[in-house]
């Protein structure tokens, strides 16, 4: 059954569902064997407190465009989970993953051919890896359950065999960097900090996050199972992901934001505002950390996020609750972090909390379409997923998604790095520029050669 397409707005494939998943339990096998022995459309998702999954092929694709778009996900993925042939343990369900553009009314463009402003996937072949077990589902909407399980066999065979594994051993280094190319000088930086500095002092904002883009061109393709990998080793407490719509571009990175998790009733989300450098020893790591912990402009920075999080869901949870704040450390900056969680009152979908969300103050600003306005007028690059919704979802409407930074889109022999920060009325534009050049350093570090 074909719903009709609405306004501004594609809902491709998925129209009536035939969809059969098999899953059987697999010897532990590598994610990025896996990712490295197959062609895009692939896929890997891993969130630091649970499953990782990698996907290659697809089964379903659901994508959609215009302010309606995370509605018409959420009623195209009904209608593909709707009377869906599963057989197999929880954890291996099949999932759609994919993500949405920062701007609702993107449209593809180099770098960002493939990606829509709402574009999922629901793999082909899906690997599991959760509670030490590793799994692999196989889903199609054009075979019978006999057809499925055949290739279930083969491709868990394929999986096992011994040529297959022997390309765990085969790991690519960093491609090396050429040359790169900023879209934004520091003095053009100044100039963009000072007029957003203006508008702020006028009244007509309160806090915009500007980024920068920065062109990199490579001595070679970037391996980015490879690349994926090494992130895991340097920031094992960060969402890593991939998605790789066709073999044209790449979007990937390592990111500390979560935006949302739905379990049950129960949402959790990061306000993440306010970052400073790592420092070389000890004493100098602990004074930057009290250097962001007893700044007021950062406070400032970070409770505009929390106040704005708490609002976005207090129409929908009947409780939300606010931990501390406390600092995260990664390998290479450090954020002030506040944990949210809250309680829905009705049964909701992910989906629902990643659109009340998008954009958090700690990626767009406030009041939200004044600064998406300054955003649109300032930068001079496509943030395409930069900054965006990406994540995952399954049939019950639970998942989670993060904020799509420390990222690159990468095709051929370049890759196009973003990184942006929060202004606010005390902005220094030199400090700003230096905390944007942090945020390119984990996959900018993943591109250099040593
Ligand atoms: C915008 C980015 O990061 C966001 C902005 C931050 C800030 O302004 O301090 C901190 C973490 C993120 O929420 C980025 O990484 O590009």
């Amino acid at each position: 059954m074909e719903s009709p397409p609405r306004d501004g707005q594609v809902s491709a494939e998925p129209t009536g569902s035939n969809l059969v998943s098999r899953a059987c339990k697999l010897p532990d096998c590598d994610p990025r064997a896996f990712l490295a022995g197959r062609d895009a459309p692939r896929t890997y998702w891993t969130s630091p407190y649970g499953p990782e999954f990698a996907g290659g092929g697809t089964a379903a694709r659901v994508t959609a465009d215009g302010s309606d778009r995370f509605d018409a996900v959420r009623e195209a993925a009904e209608e593909l989970f709707d009377g869906h042939d599963f057989d197999g343990p929880d954890q291996a369900r099949p999932r759609l993953f994919g993500g949405f553009s920062f701007h609702d009314d993107h449209r593809p463009a180099p770098p960002w051919l493939g990606f829509g402003a709402a574009e999922f996937v629901l793999p082909r072949t899906q690997l599991t890896r959760a509670n030490g077990e590793t799994w692999l589902t196989v889903s199609a909407r054009d075979a019978t359950p006999e057809a499925v399980e055949h290739e279930l066999t083969e491709v868990s065979e394929a999986l096992t065999s011994t040529d297959e594994s022997a390309t765990d051993s085969r790991r690519d280094g960093p491609p090396g960097v050429v040359a790169t190319n900023s879209t934004t000088t520091r003095e053009e930086w100044a100039e963009q900090v000072a007029a957003a500095v203006s508008r702020i002092e006028a009244g007509e904002l309160r806090k915009v996050v500007l980024a920068q883009a920065l062109a990199v061109e490579l001595a070679d393709e970037v391996s980015v199972p490879d690349a994926l990998a090494r992130l895991g080793e340097s920031y094992p407490d960060c969402f890593r992901f991939c998605f790789e719509p066709t073999t044209e571009a790449a979007f990937f990175g390592a990111t500390p934001e979560r935006l949302a998790t739905l379990r049950g009733r129960t949402v959790e989300t990061d306000a993440l505002a306010g970052s400073v450098g790592r420092g070389d020893t000890p004493e100098e790591d602990a004074e930057l950390e009290a250097s962001i912990e007893n700044s007021e402009k950062m406070a400032h920075e970070h409770e505009l996020v929390v106040e704005t999080i708490r609002e976005q869901l207090s129409p929908i949870a009947g409780a939300v609750r606010v931990a501390d704040r406390r600092v995260r450390k990664l390998a290479t900056i450090q954020h002030l972090w506040t944990p949210v969680e809250a309680d829905l009152t009705d049964d909701g979908h992910v989906l629902s909390i990643v659109e009340a969300l998008h954009p958090t103050p700690a990626v767009g600003g406030l009041p939200p379409e004044k600064a998406l306005q300054t955003i649109r007028e300032t930068e001079t690059f496509d943030r395409g997923w930069y900054a965006a919704p990406v994540g995952w979802f399954d049939a019950e409407g639970d998942g989670t998604f993060a904020v799509g930074l420390r990222s690159a889109v990468t095709g051929d022999r370049s890759a196009t790095l973003f990184a942006g920060n929060g202004i606010v009325a005390d902005s220094d534009p030199d400090e700003e520029y230096e905390e944007v050049q942090l945020k390119y350093r984990p996959i900018l570090d993943e591109l250099e050669d040593d």
